[in-house]
């Protein structure tokens, strides 16, 4: 026993997308709202996320680190880790967060229904947590506003040519592009073509459409392209597919919580869904997540809506990671044949 480092891993996957959960052995992390303990964790505590996300211990996009809150009425704090970027919010690990809290006892679970509080770096998020035998069963939580930046944008993009490209905030900043003008169904087959284009298009979005949330810490560029299926109605409800290529390269297996609701930003602005309309929104693998609505609102000068976006998550292990001093790789590694390749390629929160 002569670790550097332990850290208690609970493994999770959101509608068949992972994301760990650390929920012990970090050590005090500064900060008066939990966004500006991610911004210290960023630049103090990187290492940690390296250890969970890159070999040879790990090898998972999504990294939530459990943290006291800073709000008396949030229950915990979450600090999310995507492979490249720390983010405001997400959807996925937040059910993920939200699960594993639950059912490992950190937060008494009540049945049918918790309605519980945490405090992600976008701010509170309220959860209703639907409960039976012990396992949560159902995830909704109200995401901060969502709202859209650009509006059918022209863009050139590498081999395409001129794409209309909506571009809109829901967490993430998403470039959002019509899947069938662009060929694509949105299907398995299709994962590797739907990541070269859509990091093509990401990377002339981010170059010709300039976006800033108007809000602390200011949230710059472009860091997501979702692929819009066709609207359709399902057994009287509205429903979509959608793909949303993360960076550095990689399909989210979930339908996306944050891109559903900027998608749903995007479809309000277009009059394609109203306040409280229930949506379904598919991932590549045909998973689900509910959603609709909940309200109007503002965010700077920016028509906002506030989303509720619902799904299931699953635990999938129970790790303590451990460094050992004399391990040549104390921090992991990556190489270029892995879709997390770039962990190193941190884009800093804001305009630090
Ligand atoms: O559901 C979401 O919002 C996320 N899934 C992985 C990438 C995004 O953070």
């Amino acid at each position: 026993m002569r670790w550097n480092q332990l850290l208690n891993v609970v493994g999770s996957h959101a509608a068949g997308m992972g994301g760990d959960v650390v929920t012990g052995g970090l050590p005090p992390v500064p900060g008066d709202t939990v966004m500006e303990k991610s911004i210290y964790f960023q630049r103090n505590l990187d290492h940690l996320r390296r250890i969970v996300m890159t070999e040879p211990r790990g090898a998972v996009s999504g990294v939530n680190f459990v943290v006291p809150a800073t709000h008396p009425e949030a229950a915990f704090g979450y600090i999310i880790a995507e492979s490249i970027e720390y983010v405001a919010m997400s959807g996925s690990n937040t059910m993920c967060v939200a699960t594993v809290l639950l059912e490992t006892g950190m937060v008494p679970m009540s049945e049918p229904v918790t309605e519980l509080t945490l405090e992600a770096p976008a701010g509170l998020i309220r959860l209703r947590c639907e409960c039976r035998d012990g396992k949560v069963t159902k995830v909704s939580f109200v995401n901060q506003p969502a709202f859209v930046y650009h509006h059918r944008a022209p863009v050139e993009v590498e081999g395409l040519g001129t794409v209309a490209v909506d571009v809109a905030w829901g967490g993430m900043t998403y470039a959002i592009v019509d899947a069938q003008a662009l060929g694509f169904r949105l299907t398995e087959d299709e994962a590797v073509d739907l990541v070269t284009t859509g990091q093509r298009v990401k990377a002339a979005a981010a170059e010709q459409l300039a976006c800033v949330h108007p809000l602390e810490p200011r949230y710059a560029g472009i860091t997501q392209t979702e692929f819009a299926g066709p609207l359709r109605t399902v057994d009287g409800v509205l429903t979509s597919r959608n793909v949303v290529v993360i960076s550095p390269g990689f399909i989210d297996r979930s339908p996306c919580g944050t891109g559903t609701s900027a998608r749903l930003a995007l479809m309000h602005a277009r009059g394609e869904i109203a306040v409280g309309q229930p949506f379904v929104h598919e991932s590549i693998l045909g998973t689900t997540f509910t959603a609709n609505i909940e309200d109007t609102a503002t965010v700077g000068d920016y028509p906002a809506v506030v989303p509720r976006v619902g799904g299931q998550a699953w635990i999938t292990s129970l790790q303590q990671m451990v460094v050992d001093p004399t391990d040549p790789f104390p921090t992991g590694f990556t190489l270029n044949d892995s879709p997390f390749d770039d962990v190193d390629s941190l884009s800093l929160i804001g305009n630090q």
